[in-house]
This record gives C-alpha cells, sequence and structure tokens, in this order.
C-alpha cells in the first residue's frame, strides 16, 4: 500500500487477510466466512501524555472499574477484550473513582485506542503550545504516535484492520506454500536433528507439518517429541517446584475484567536448554520447524550473524505448565504490547506447544476466532503425548493477529502437562 505521512511517498507491504475459499483451494468467493461465537477482540490502550494513568475496566453496574494497567507517559498496554466493553483512563492517583480523563467502548474494527492528552482537536497552535511544554524526549513520542496514528488510518484502509504494533520494518517471511487447510509439508530428511550420539547412522526423525487453520495460522506435528524424549522430560521434573502461572503482561494482558488468578490458574515452572542434552534437541528441532538457524535460539558470539544487532536468544526458556482438573488458561494473546520507548518493538512471533500427556478430559487448546467456512464453533486441538501445535502471534507484515487469541480449555478429568516454546521477533531486546 502507498502511505504518506507528509514525509513524501512511502510504500508498504500490509497483509490483506485472503478470502476464506482460497484456504481450500478454491477461487475467491465460492464460500463464506462463518461469524465465530467467540467474538473477543483485542484493544490496545496508548497513553498521548506526559502524565501517569491507569486503564480501568468499567463493569457498567455503577461500581468502580478493576484495574488493567498503569501507563507511564507515553506508553502503551493492551488486552484481550470484546466489542462492547468499556474502559476509562484516570490519574495514577486519582484511583478507580478519579476523573475520568478518557473512556473507551471496544468497537471493532478499531483496535487502539487514544488517551490524547497533548493534541487540540481542530487547534494546531493549542496542540503546538501543549507539546512545547514536553521534553524533547516525550515530543519526540509525541510525533511517533501522531505518525504512527496516521499510517493506522492507511492500514486500516487498506487491510481491513488496525495496527496494534507500531509498525516499523515489513517483514516477510518463507512458509512456503502451505496455505490450505490440511496440506501438509514433509521437513526434508535431516532437517529434525538428533544429537549424533543419540542417533544411529543415517537414522533421522521425520516430521510433517499440517496446516490447521491459515488464519490464524495454526500447524500441527504429530510426533514432534519421542516418547523417550517425553520420558525424559517428565522425569526431569520430577521434584522441581511449580509455581503458580502468571501471563505475560500481568493484569494488563489478563482478558478484560477478570484477574489474572482468574484468567490463568496453572502451575508452571522452566527448563533451560543449556542444562540438558535432550532440551537442547529439542531447540534444534524447533529451529528447524521454524526454518531458522538453531543459534538464533540460543546466545551468540559476536562473531556468529555478525549482521543480527544483537546476540540475545529469540527464544525464552521452555515453560513447563501443569492443570489440574478445574484449572484453565482463557482465552488470550501470547503476543503482548510492547513499549513505544523501544524503538525495535519486540514481541513474540511464534508459539510452539509441546503436549507431554494424553487421555484427559477436557484440556483442549482452543482458537475460537479461526476464519473458516465451516463452522462457528472453535478450532479444538486435543493434547496427545509428543505432538506439537505452531502457531504465529504475528502477521507476515510484522502487525499482531488477532485472530491468533487461543485457550486452555479447563480440565474436566485428570491433568493435563504442557510446555511452551516461545519465540520472539529477531529484534528481542
Ligand atoms: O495449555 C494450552 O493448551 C495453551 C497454553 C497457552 O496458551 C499459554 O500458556 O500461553
Ligand atoms: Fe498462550
Amino acid at each position: 500500500m502507498e502511505f504518506d505521512l507528509g514525509y513524501g511517498p512511502q510504500e508498504y507491504r500490509a497483509y490483506v487477510t485472503p478470502d476464506v475459499s482460497t484456504f481450500y483451494g478454491e477461487d475467491a468467493g465460492s464460500r463464506h466466512r462463518t461469524t465465530p461465537k467467540h467474538r473477543g477482540w483485542a484493544a490496545k490502550f496508548v497513553n498521548v501524555s506526559a502524565r501517569r494513568v491507569r486503564v480501568y475496566w468499567d463493569p457498567k453496574n455503577g461500581r468502580p472499574g478493576n484495574p488493567m494497567s498503569l501507563m507511564g507517559p507515553f506508553e502503551s498496554s493492551g488486552t484481550a477484550s470484546f466489542p462492547g466493553h468499556r474502559f476509562y483512563v484516570t490519574d495514577e492517583d486519582g484511583g478507580a473513582d478519579g476523573e475520568v480523563l478518557a473512556s473507551f467502548e471496544i468497537d471493532p474494527p478499531t483496535s487502539v485506542y487514544y488517551y490524547d492528552g497533548i493534541t487540540v482537536e481542530g487547534d494546531a497552535e493549542a496542540t503546538e503550545r501543549n507539546v512545547a511544554r514536553l521534553s524533547p524526549e516525550h515530543q519526540g513520542y509525541y510525533r511517533a504516535i501522531v505518525d504512527s496514528r496516521r499510517f493506522n488510518e492507511y492500514y486500516r484502509e487498506f487491510a481491513g484492520r488496525e495496527e496494534t504494533h507500531f509498525l516499523e520494518v515489513p517483514r516477510e517471511e518463507d512458509l512456503g506454500k502451505i496455505d490450505v487447510v490440511g496440506s501438509a509439508r514433509k521437513l526434508k530428511d535431516g532437517d529434525a536433528r538428533l544429537l549424533p550420539e543419540y542417533r544411529d547412522r543415517g537414522q533421522y526423525l521425520n516430521m510433517t507439518l499440517r496446516v490447521l487453520s491459515c488464519s490464524p495460522r495454526v500447524f500441527e506435528v504429530v510426533d514432534f517429541l519421542s516418547r523417550a524424549e517425553v520420558d525424559h522430560i517428565m522425569y526431569l521434573t520430577t521434584g522441581m517446584t511449580l509455581h503458580r502461572s502468571t501471563t505475560a503482561g500481568g493484569s494488563a494482558d489478563a482478558s478484560a475484567g477478570r484477574k489474572d488468578s482468574e484468567t490463568r490458574t496453572s502451575l508452571n515452572t522452566w527448563v533451560y536448554r543449556e542444562n540438558d542434552a535432550v532440551i537442547d534437541t529439542v531447540y534444534r528441532r524447533a529451529a528447524d520447524l521454524l526454518r531458522i538457524d538453531e543459534a538464533m535460539l540460543r546466545p551468540r558470539s559476536a562473531d556468529e550473524f555478525p549482521d543480527m544487532d544483537n546476540t540475545r536468544s529469540m527464544a525464552e526458556a521452555l515453560q513447563l505448565v501443569h492443570y489440574d482438573v478445574g484449572q484453565e488458561y482463557t482465552a488470550h494473546h501470547d503476543f503482548g504490547y510492547s513499549r513505544i520507548h523501544n524503538k525495535d518493538q519486540p514481541a513474540r512471533f511464534a508459539t510452539l506447544l509441546l503436549y507431554l500427556n494424553e487421555g484427559m478430559e477436557g484440556g483442549a487448546t482452543q482458537f475460537p476466532r479461526w476464519i473458516n467456512a465451516e463452522t462457528s464453533e472453535a478450532l479444538s486441538v486435543e493434547p496427545e503425548v509428543g505432538k506439537a501445535v505452531l502457531f504465529y502471534s504475528q502477521l507476515p507484515d510484522g502487525n499482531m493477529d488477532d485472530f491468533s487469541h487461543h485457550a486452555a480449555m479447563p480440565v474436566r478429568k485428570g491433568e493435563k502437562w504442557l510446555m511452551n516454546l516461545w519465540v520472539w521477533d529477531p529484534k528481542y531486546g
């Protein structure tokens, strides 16, 4: 798409969600998108002011709001929400009953909601006076947000969605041409590495990547982990202490109006690549699956990939999660909302879910808003020992994918063990 923020015409490769018919290998127009039962909608809040403000979810029953997040000057936060839900902003010290500086009703396709204490609508001079009172650093953030808002208008017009990420650099990504539900790609022999000392000569693990959904992009790899590996991981966890799980951005990322303790009720701990040869193998295989070098998933020395602007790992430690009966993780996004202060806007890019057991009742991973032509129900993935699910939280153009909304359904009987491998975009930092 072409856009102009006042610095001359520029080009941007924005991603337009394809017609759903193409997800079935058919001509555009032959099938129609269903309306999902789940009406979730991601909301991002931006504090366009030099004061510290709090965002509250408004329960609309006359009671004070539930605190969602604290935003410093020119910072942002976000949450998984629903159309019609209301939020309001007060001064940090004002509390839930404080003077309401701005209020918002979630109204698709709007995803980004601004509390703007600087801009005076229709009065450029008054606006400039407000800007002049800001520190030079804050003036820079203000102008960046103004540009981003204007860019967002072009993006929304072109792509039908808002950019929830302060986009800078278009990203391209090689997913090959597996863009039809049910289609599969066999990963080449040798793609999936086993440590040499653990394999016979010429023996490789072959993996097949199968498309479960094109939007969000969700793939399944049955037998990603061997039984022996799963047994080993479960053995490693013996004696580990698990802690109550939290959500990525604390309450800022909890589903609107619910506390952390209600949205994610599981226990978890972290498993490190460096500490175990089998875990190292899992990372190497994950890198093969993602088609990136395994070095990206560990700290690098300065002479490896000198073109990268940092040497940090793009991956987090593996998060081992345990769900007991009744425990769940309600629908959420994995991407998080990065601070505007960070020019690189780091965000989680891909998630690999590794199932370590099966046979429980409940406990499926669901994508309730997947775009498809067959059902309004969620896409539901059942845990199977050793199975991996790969999904992307980012669209090919670098924006966040609101449809990557997903949930771990409550376990009704038995228990569930799973590992999360979170991979950040290359500018993690
Ligand atoms: O347990 C699952 O199936 C999904 C877990 C998840 O989405 C998360 O931990 O972020
Ligand atoms: Fe998640």
